[in-house]
């Protein structure tokens, strides 16, 4: 039977594009959105990924994307909504007007134009991923944390919907990997967050999705993946 492919969005760089290259090395189809054009695209492409340009900062970008997707397959194994952008707060609206676009309003309307792609394939996934902060809020990126906590709250809410054929969970990282202007002192001050200390790095992630794919019992779960930061 062929098997139906893995929508991951945010495949341009970084945990995004870490888990559609080791899919598609493992010969899992994949499909991967990606907001701008970058050089480590050419390698998903040249690896058989299909790529669809999207920006989830509005709601027709968002249903465009969502009318080019219906017409590249007839069936989903999964979708993984990675995409997601780390801005800090603004006074200008602007900040929580993209957050809940990106990480609320896009996992929304992909989740619900996309159930009967879902429900084509044998078994079927929805995975959101968030961030441990959901927990205790963060004092300095107060949107992006509240739009986290709003995509937290559609794992439940979508596994009730879809249940029993699409299993619906979440991954709730805290640290894991640092970006290029991270300081050093930001760097030890993260790391000194959690009991265990250590950068995970993509695979980390990597593995939880496919431990939640690979499950046959799990649904509206929240997977913290934190090194003991909740115990600190
Ligand atoms: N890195 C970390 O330590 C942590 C990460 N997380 C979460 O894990 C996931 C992966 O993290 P990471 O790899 O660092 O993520 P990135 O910050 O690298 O973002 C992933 C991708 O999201 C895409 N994206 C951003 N804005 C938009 C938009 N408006 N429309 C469409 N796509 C967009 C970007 O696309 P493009 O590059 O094409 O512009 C980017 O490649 C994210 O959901 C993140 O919130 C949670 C806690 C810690
Ligand atoms: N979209 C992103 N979300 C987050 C990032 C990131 O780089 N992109 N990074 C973090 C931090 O690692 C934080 O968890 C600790 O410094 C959080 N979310």
């Amino acid at each position: 039977m062929k098997t139906s492919p893995i929508l991951i969005t945010g495949a341009g760089q970084r945990v995004g594009f870490y888990c559609a290259l080791q899919w598609l090395e493992q010969g899992f189809p994949v499909i991967a959105t990606y907001r701008q054009e970058r050089d480590a695209l050419n390698v998903l492409r040249d690896k058989g990924a299909q790529l669809i340009q999207a920006n989830f900062q509005d709601n027709q970008s968002i249903l465009t994307f969502i009318d080019e997707l219906k017409k590249t397959t007839s069936s989903l194994r999964a979708i993984i909504h990675n995409a997601s952008t780390w801005v800090k707060d603004d006074t200008t609206g602007e900040a929580m007007s993209t957050l809940l676009a990106v990480h609320i309003q896009a996992p929304y309307l992909i989740n619900l134009h996309c159930k009967h792609l879902l429900m084509a394939s044998s078994s079927a996934d929805i995975i959101h991923v968030t961030d441990d902060n959901i927990r205790k809020g963060s004092a300095d990126h107060i949107a992006y944390c509240a739009s986290k906590a709003g995509l937290t709250n559609l794992t439940l809410s979508f596994a009730k919907s879809f249940a029993p054929h699409v299993k619906v969970n979440c991954i709730a990282p805290a640290l894991v990997m640092f970006n290029e202007h991270d300081s050093d002192d930001y760097k030890q001050h993260a790391i000194n967050k959690s009991l265990l200390g250590i950068v995970p790095g993509e695979q980390e992630i990597f593995k939880a999705i496919n431990y939640l794919l690979e499950s046959t019992n799990i649904t509206g779960e929240i997977l913290h993946i934190n090194g003991g930061r909740h115990l600190k």
